[in-house]
């Protein structure tokens, strides 16, 4: 289905005067079409789960911007991360948690990967262990992505599928977690924070996060998933089994909408 776009259409300078202008959108401006088109499920008075992310970032925007003026009332967020809370703070979005609103209407949130039968892997941006408890209580649970999320399966962007652990000898659940990938040729890695070598990157709940790399298809998730969470230094895993309830991709022919 071919869409108005909302970004900013780039003319390619390399073409010939006479040819028409390409369209070309960035990354970012995909992001936002998808996360606007999520907010059209937002209604007054909901319980929303709020993502976290640079997707989730426009959609928790957008509903700040309809709050504003006056399109929506009555929301209470959950917030998915200390960085979504404060964003959604400074757009007077009323915020919540799970301990007063077990169960939410919707949630709205990105993902790094999402493979055809709409299992994501989340994390990259540290927050999936939140994310994975707030997403896990909603009736409906919208992901939003960009065209370069989708995968064949997961960890074919040869990007990692993140593993929050607790800090008490890590390397020792690095060890374990590579060991039982080794036929899929893992490699896990310590998440260190940007620019250092060796200082590890701490979730907002205090743990490290191990990375994790794949050369060949992990198989069964749900058998992958549930070996890791038998290590007890694992907190919880990226991999987001059968949580989507809608899917909107957004890329350069338009958006898609799936629903499960
Ligand atoms: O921990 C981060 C979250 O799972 C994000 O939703 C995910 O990494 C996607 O992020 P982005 O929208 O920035 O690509």
């Amino acid at each position: 289905m071919a869409l108005a776009y909302l970004g900013s259409k780039k003319p390619n300078t390399t073409a010939a005067m006479s040819s028409p202008p390409e369209l070309i959108l960035t990354q970012d401006e995909l992001k936002k079409i998808a996360a606007y088109k999520a907010v059209e499920y937002v209604e007054s008075n909901m319980i929303l789960g709020l993502g976290t992310g640079s997707t989730a970032k426009h959609a928790i925007d957008r509903i700040g911007e309809l709050l504003r003026q006056g399109k929506l009332s009555n929301i209470i967020g959950i917030p998915t991360s200390t960085i979504t809370h404060e964003q959604a703070l400074s757009l007077n979005i009323p915020l919540s948690d799970l301990d007063t609103h077990p169960v939410l209407d919707l949630a709205i949130d990105g993902a790094d990967e999402v493979d055809p039968n709409m299992n994501l892997v989340k994390g990259r941006g540290g927050s999936l262990l939140r994310e994975k408890m707030i997403e896990g209580c909603c009736k409906k649970f919208v992901v939003i992505v960009d065209e370069s999320k989708l995968v064949d399966y997961v960890g074919a962007s040869g990007l990692a599928l993140p593993v929050e652990v607790v800090p008490f000898c890590w390397k020792f659940t690095a060890s374990k977690l590579q060991t039982l990938f080794k036929d899929a040729g893992c490699v896990a890695k310590l998440r260190v924070i940007s620019g250092s070598v060796d200082h590890p990157y701490v979730t907002d709940n205090g743990n490290y996060i191990i990375d994790l790399y794949f050369k060949k298809d992990i198989g069964d998730l749900k058998a992958a998933g549930d070996a890791m969470l038998r290590f007890a230094g694992v907190v919880e895993h990226g991999m987001f089994i059968d949580m989507a309830t809608t899917l909107i991709v957004a890329g350069e022919l338009g958006i898609t909408v799936r629903h499960k």
